[in-house]
């Protein structure tokens, strides 16, 4: 009986250990010739990553990287991951428009996104894209200047307080609220007042959901949907509720902004307005949605509302890093700060409203920008589904790889940026780049950042707003980056403000 049982055990082992190397062996035989550290039946090498602490994640890619050269192979389970730096390899795949299919990263954000324009693929992709694009168009934009300017300057009466001169401010947390306020408006038409009313339904449940789906991403197992609800019931719930929260706010507003589209301009003048006195009418992104049509159809509010959601998220998680960073290297150099300063007192005319021309006219603040961008950048990977083989300047890759493009440890390869880990914005003064997918912050090709012109805009009306009203001190730690969906910072990002005898 022991014996039939033992046997039993046994044969189960051995099934399992064969139907493991057979289901892999297609992609081990195919990748025989590419480097990554040696790989255990069943678990590949998910042992590496144990007890690696959030803020060891970067170094110990950069260790790899080092260790195995700019295209390695790692197995996660039965997964097979493919991390690549070297742009001549990554323009091949984001140049193409065949390899527009996204791989699991950002999987998590399904629930709240669904498959709007960051996560569709095929046609539905394609066919939103277009949709989409005009949303972005410089004439809309234009009014958009105006809603950063004002967020902006909400932000610098909120920063007051806390700008003594001398103690260090964690910057992070205000820029997120001024960035979710200008999203929201931007891109739904609706003020949240997020900076004035922090403890909002709507803006709590999205630092909700955003710090769950963090927690997440850096703890692989409960990325696993059906083992996190089972080991995390409590947080699982309160993830629900948020989301319930997000859809339902986004829901209400369609609805509002359809009901007055058909009701025509008036209608809508008072039911948009009807809680902000004084608030223009402007086109927001969501009205561009609702006049689209495909195949001579509208979109339902659902369409709509995965890609509403999916501004809200895109666009303020990764301004907030963009621009909380990019406040950090400059209260680090002060030869920097001032060079800014002086192009501020040149270019924009105090207690004028900023115009897009007028942001355009920085343009050492936007070689500012691009530098921190590079050493920061706020989505530090991206990645990419083979559903076929491909071939790589003579590399063939199977299908079933998650190929992912290290942006992050690409822009600080010495072997296109001198001193890469040195902040030089005049590097982009006259743009010395030698090979352009060696500088992707925004992605490149058809999927790249369909918000890139929206960002720096808001990144260039924040920052001038904020250094014509405060000196920007090295005070407080530096930050620790933190490997995420969106780049953030294990303690906050840190310095000091010292208001300016005269405000420009
Ligand atoms: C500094 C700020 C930003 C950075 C660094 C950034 C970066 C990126 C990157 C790297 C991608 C490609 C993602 C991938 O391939 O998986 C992307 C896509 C996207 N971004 Fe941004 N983004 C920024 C701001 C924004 C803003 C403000 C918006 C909207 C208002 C936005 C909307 C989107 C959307 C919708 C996509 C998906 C595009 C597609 O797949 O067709 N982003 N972004």
């Amino acid at each position: 009986m022991l014996s039939l049982a033992l046997f039993l055990v046994v044969s189960a082992i051995a099934t399992l250990f064969l139907w493991d190397y057979l289901t892999r062996k297609r992609r081990n035989d195919m990748l025989h010739y590419m480097p990554g550290p040696p790989a255990l039946p069943l678990l590949g090498n998910v042992l590496m990553y144990r007890g690696l602490k959030a803020e060891q994640l970067m170094d110990f890619i950069q260790k790899n990287r080092d260790l195995y050269g700019t295209m390695y192979r790692v197995w996660v389970l039965k997964q097979l991951a493919v991390f690549s730096t070297d742009p001549r390899d990554i323009e091949i795949i984001l140049s193409s428009p065949q390899h527009i299919t996204k791989n699991n990263l950002y999987e998590l954000l399904h629930c709240w996104l669904g498959t709007g324009l960051l996560m569709s693929t095929g046609k539905k992709w394609h066919t939103r894209r277009k949709i989409i694009t005009p949303a972005f168009h410089f004439k809309i934009l234009e009014q958009f200047v105006e809603i950063f300017d004002q967020q902006s300057s909400i932000l610098v009466e909120q920063l007051r307080k806390h700008a003594d001169g001398e103690t260090p401010i964690n910057v992070f947390p205000f820029i997120c609220l001024e960035a979710l306020d200008i999203i929201a408006e931007t891109s739904m038409g609706t003020r949240i007042n997020a900076q004035m009313n922090p403890n909002l339904p709507y803006v709590q449940a999205v630092t909700d959901v955003t710090n769950i789906m963090i927690t997440r991403f850096i703890n692989a197992w409960q990325r696993i949907e059906w083992l996190y609800r089972l080991v995390k019931p409590s947080m699982a719930k309160k993830q629900d509720l948020a989301i319930q929260t997000l859809h339902k706010f986004t829901d209400d507003i369609i609805q509002k902004r359809r009901q007055a589209l058909i009701n025509g301009p008036e209608t809508k003048t008072q039911e948009t307005n009807a809680d902000d006195v004084g608030q223009k009418q402007r086109m927001a992104l969501l009205d561009v949605l609702l006049q689209a049509t495909v195949n001579g159809q509208p979109l339902s509010n659902e369409d709509i509302r995965e890609e509403v959601d999916t501004f809200m998220f895109e666009g303020h998680d990764t301004t907030t890093s963009a621009i909380s960073f990019c406040l950090y290297e400059i209260s680090r150099d002060a030869r920097v700060q001032k060079l800014l300063l002086e192009e501020i007192q040149d270019k924009l005319s105090p207690g004028k409203p900023t115009t897009q021309r007028d942001l355009g006219e920085l343009k050492y603040l936007e070689c500012v920008i691009k530098e921190s961008l590079r050493m920061h950048p706020p989505v530090p990977m991206i990645g990419r589904w083979f559903h076929e083989d491909v071939e790589i300047r003579g590399k063939r890759i199977p299908a079933g790889t998650n190929f992912t493009v290290g942006i992050y440890f690409l822009m600080r390869d010495p072997l296109y940026f001198d001193s890469p880990n040195e902040f030089r914005p005049e590097r982009f003064l006259n743009d010395q780049t030698t090979n352009p997918y060696a500088y992707i912050p925004f992605s490149a090709g058809p999927r790249n950042c369909i918000g890139q012109k929206f960002a720096v805009l808001e990144m260039k009306s924040t920052i001038s707003k904020l250094l014509q009203h405060y000196e920007l001190l090295p005070l407080g730690p530096d930050p620790l980056p933190l490997m995420n969906i969106v780049l953030r910072s294990v303690n906050g990002v840190h310095l000091g403000l010292r208001p300016r005898k005269i405000a420009m």
